[in-house]
């Protein structure tokens, strides 16, 4: 047994009950520090952690203000227009085609280079400077994807006249970097809508169109997102989705399907090499062109969803029909393989008005898709090539559509070639004219560097909404109540799987019985694409191919059920701290009802198609919560609570220390890491801790969690740590160079845990970086704050103050030397660094650049908490020691992944092999 159990200990009567600790904040502190500076730099749009990382969606995405309805609000797929977005400068290209037109634009973010203090010292003692570093070639900024029907063209130029997006224009010289307002400005265009309507952008937008080859633009188009995002192509069986992740070295051949109105086949050899080798004039347009004329259909997602509730067997002739009920075994026919497509309405003596829409809208799919996969499948066999990647809008996201082109590759090819599909399906036309503008450097842009956030309105795009969902705080929440009622009704689950195959000759009708069709679940499925590029992937992980984040899989359904009744059971007391964060007022009601809603309509949306926003684990989620909060303006929820227990855990700092230091060298390490593990109970993310919290004081608790530690514990690699650390025998190691301490949560967490254990590494020789978040998450300690935390400790602890000092910590600090000790002559540093996230987990392939440079140096790596060492990290190997420690705070999580129970702790040693 190891850990302790809950009931014993805090049923009893003779604790104290904490009122403060119940939840209910006032926010009455008496002392004004870190936390309300955070509050206000955040509230004033700087990066919170003063670092220039910034992963964050915190800033406003995009003006509501003047937000307009086109057209009829009753209307059940009305236009919106969003014209006032305020991001400074955007660049724009198009693709025009047959049935619709594709806008990428670009906008770019305010430079948040830093200058502060804390980063200055930090690069200094890092031995990084500017100038050193590499010069980016791309600003940061965000790249937006928009789509409108070629036949609204005025709907597009309204929208590239009211945000601008034509302004922009490009510096000949300095390219998109030095661009500046240009009302001659030339826009990048490819599709035939390039030529055909050239004189239209001149006309009314004063632009020029420089056109760009089509096929130049689709495949750069695809070569980009094959290799610089993550979760990109997806293999789709079956109504099974599978994200896979390219080799970039080994991507090429492959052949390239974009199916819009009509079809092109173009196999890509390389960057810029390829060949047109088909095409089929029988695409997107004749499925839509035809589907019209035969069902009266009035736009493209009507007919799509007329098909979910078809028939095809009523109007298409099966091998059964023909053979009189049996299979044509001999050739490997089943009877219910379509033998021809509408060869019943030869024979039958019917008109058009006794079929019904929905079976000619599923037969016309079914016959469309069915041939375009045929023939894929014949010309990746003419050349050799085993990889097929289907792009263009008609497919829409669409599983039944996605599933028969599969089928079709899948089962011509007898299994040996696979159809992929591109989540930005329809846009690679545009992105590909987007990167021949030169020299914005896009084409450098690494996977690492490009986050992909998904707006607080994607889940409610009932309408289309013409630009990246939501930004002015008043607008965005009037626009979620405005719109929620459309937002359930698409946010209902929609089931899109298919039935199974028959095994030899095709699908049989689809399963799906649902009468919606997301309006646009093309444009759910990407997000607005944020170019970070000072990320970096952590220099210290082993095996960058193998290294997958998160531990647990929601792709188990069992896992996605259960992690979402944790996450909506959290909701209602999230809210109620949100709201008192921000004073209760009737506005902070108004933003955490925005809030609730936001993030229950991205769980319910998740929920119902678990893939919709790329490759989905429990840090994605948790994440997800964290830029729901910061859409709405809630900067740091935990913040009073945070400060309060930093308070309470200072006071008796000293007293540990104290005791720390009459131990032998060797008690003293097993106390330490009994210390962090005990102290790591303060998380206000775990539902069972935060009712313990209303059962005594934070140091009772904490207290109570000391006496708990029982060794062994669940996990307990502490002999092994000890070896290295204390060496055995007479054999002393040499302490490690430079240790990285990931760490978790504010109060007794970093301060009776954490502090304490880098103190004895610093004490021991070794420079210690604290590596924190840049943004708050839960009750976790930020960048920003842990310089104060370790201020206030070092006036109790020369050790701390020496090593704060010589790190450029205590610069701004009164401290008194409270023992009058001699200084050491140099003492090692204690070092402060922003991760680059704000989420209780850290996905170790994007981190900040200021933490990539203390990884250099470092050969022990120690991450703390569940977040960081459980949920993400617990399988992560990396090049140096890696120490993680948690106290595993969910049943459910220490039965799955430790066989054991809540308040089991984690002590796992790797050393590096
Ligand atoms: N909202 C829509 N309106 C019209 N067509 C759509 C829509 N959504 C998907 N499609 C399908 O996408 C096809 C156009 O695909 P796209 O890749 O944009 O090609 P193009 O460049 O030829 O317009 C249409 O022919 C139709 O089959
Ligand atoms: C959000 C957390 C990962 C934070 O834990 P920490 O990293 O602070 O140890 C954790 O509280 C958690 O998994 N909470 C959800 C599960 C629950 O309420 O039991
Ligand atoms: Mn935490």
């Amino acid at each position: 047994m190891t850990g302790f159990k809950e009931d014993p200990v805090l049923g009893t009567n003779d604790m104290i009950v904490n009122k403060e600790g119940s939840g209910t904040e006032t926010g009455s502190s008496s002392r004004p520090p870190v936390v309300d500076k955070a509050r206000e730099e955040g509230q004033s749009g700087r990066d919170m952690a003063g670092n220039s990382i910034h992963r964050s969606g915190s800033r406003p995405q995009l003006d509501l203000s003047k937000a307009a309805i086109q057209g009829n609000f009753e209307e059940r797929d009305p236009t919106i227009l969003l014209p006032n977005q305020s991001d400074d400068i955007s660049h724009l290209a198009l693709d025009i085609g047959g049935s619709l037109i594709k806008l990428v634009y670009f906008s770019r973010r305010e430079d948040r280079s830093n200058n502060d203090k804390r980063t200055k010292t930090l690069q200094e003692k890092l031995g990084i400077s500017n100038g050193s570093r590499r010069s980016f070639p791309v600003l940061g900024g965000r790249l937006h994807f928009v789509k409108f029907e070629t036949a609204k063209i005025n709907e597009c130029l309204e929208f590239i006249s009211s945000k601008q997006l034509h302004c922009g224009g490009v510096d000949v010289c300095n390219g998109l970097l030095g661009a500046a307002a240009n009302n001659n400005a030339v826009i990048k265009a490819t599709g035939g809508g390039a030529y055909k309507f050239a004189d239209l952008f001149k006309e009314r937008l004063g632009v020029s169109l420089d056109k760009e080859d089509e096929m130049d633009c689709l495949v750069a188009g695809a070569n980009f997102l094959l290799k610089a995002i993550r979760h990109e192509a997806f293999t789709h069986m079956e109504g099974q989705k599978e994200f896979v992740q390219m080799d970039d070295n080994d991507l090429f051949p492959y052949l390239l399907v974009n199916i819009g109105s009509g079809v092109s086949m173009i196999k890509v050899d390389g960057d810029g090499k390829f060949e047109r080798i088909s095409g089929t004039n029988v695409g997107g347009g004749t499925y839509w062109g035809l589907g019209k004329l035969l069902t009266k259909c009035k736009s493209f997602d009507e007919l799509l969803e007329l098909s979910q509730r078809g028939d095809n067997r009523t109007i298409d002739m099966l091998v059964g029909d023909i053979y009189g009920g049996t299979d044509y075994n001999k050739i490997g026919l089943s009877a219910s393989t379509i033998a021809s497509s509408f060869g019943k309405a030869i024979s039958d003596q019917k008109e058009l008005e006794d079929y019904s829409p929905e079976d000619i809208s599923l037969s016309l799919l079914r016959m469309i898709s069915y041939n375009i996969g045929q023939i894929a499948y014949l010309n990746a066999l003419r050349f050799g090539i085993k990889r097929i990647f289907f792009g263009g809008f008609f497919i829409r996201g669409h599983a039944y559509t996605m599933d028969t082109i599969s089928f079709a590759v899948h089962f011509w090819s007898k299994g040996e070639m696979q159809a992929m599909f591109l989540r930005h399906e329809g846009f690679l036309g545009a992105l590909g004219a987007f990167m021949s503008y030169e020299k914005h450097g896009l084409d450098d842009l690494m996977v690492h560097q490009l986050v992909e956030r998904f707006p607080m309105g994607a889940p409610y795009t009932g309408g289309k909404i013409h630009g990246p969902p939501l930004g002015d705080l008043n607008e965005k929440i009037s626009w979620m109540e405005k719109f929620v009622l459309k937002g359930t009704e698409i946010t209902a689950p929609v089931p899109m799987a298919p039935s199974g195959t028959t095994g030899l000759g095709g699908f049989e009708v689809p399963s799906s019985k649902g009468a919606t069709l997301r309006s646009d679940a093309s444009a759910l499925n990407i997000g607005v694409l944020h170019l970070e590029p000072t990320l970096e992937v952590f220099p210290l992980l082993a095996d960058l191919k193998t290294y997958e984040p998160n531990t647990i899989d929601l792709s188990d359904h069992n896992e996605l059920e259960y992690w979402f009744t944790v996450l909506s059971d959290h909701m209602p007391d999230l809210v109620d701290k949100a709201v008192a964060s921000e004073g209760g007022t009737d506005d902070a009601k108004r933003r955490g009802d925005a809030f609730a809603r936001a993030f229950s309509a991205h769980l319910a949306r998740l929920m119902e198609e678990p893939a919709a926003y790329g490759k989905l684990g429990l840090a994605n989620l948790l994440e997800l919560r964290e830029e729901c909060l910061r859409e709405f303006h809630f900067v740091d929820v935990y913040r009073s609570i945070k400060q309060r227990e930093n308070e309470a855990s200072l006071a008796v700092l000293p007293d540990l220390l104290m005791e720390l230091d009459s131990m032998s060298e060797e008690t003293r390490l097993l106390t330490l890491i009994e210390g962090v593990l005990a102290a790591n109970i303060f998380d206000w993310g775990s539902r069972a801790c935060v009712e313990l919290y209303h059962k005594g004081t934070i140091i009772e608790i904490y207290r109570m969690s000391r006496n708990k530690m029982q060794r062994p514990w669940r996990v307990d690699d502490f002999d092994l740590f000890k070896e290295r650390m204390l060496g055995s025998g007479d054999k002393k190691p040499p302490p490690h160079k430079r240790a990285l301490l990931f760490v978790d949560n504010s109060g007794a967490d970093i301060v009776l845990g954490m502090l304490p254990l880098a103190r004895e590494l610093l004490r021991r020789g070794t420079e210690v970086v604290l590596v924190a978040n840049s943004l708050p998450a839960l009750n976790d300690v930020t960048a920003m704050e842990v310089p104060e935390i370790v201020a206030e400790a070092a006036k109790h602890c020369d050790i701390l103050r020496r090593a704060a000092e010589a790190g450029g910590l205590l610069v701004d600090a009164m401290i008194t030397n409270s023992d009058g000790s001699k200084e050491n002559s140099s003492p090692v540093p204690l070092i402060v660094v922003a991760n680059g996230c704000g989420s209780p987990c850290i996905d170790l392939r994007q981190v900040s650049s200021e933490l990539a440079a203390a990884a250099m140096e470092a050969d022990l790596i120690i991450l703390e908490g569940m977040g960081r060492s459980l949920h993400t990290n617990f399988n992560a190997r990396f090049r140096c020691d890696a120490l993680k420690l948690a106290m595993v705070k969910n049943q459910r999580l220490a039965e799955k992944l430790i066989q054991g129970n809540i308040y089991d702790c984690v002590c796992r040693y790797e050393p590096a092999n």
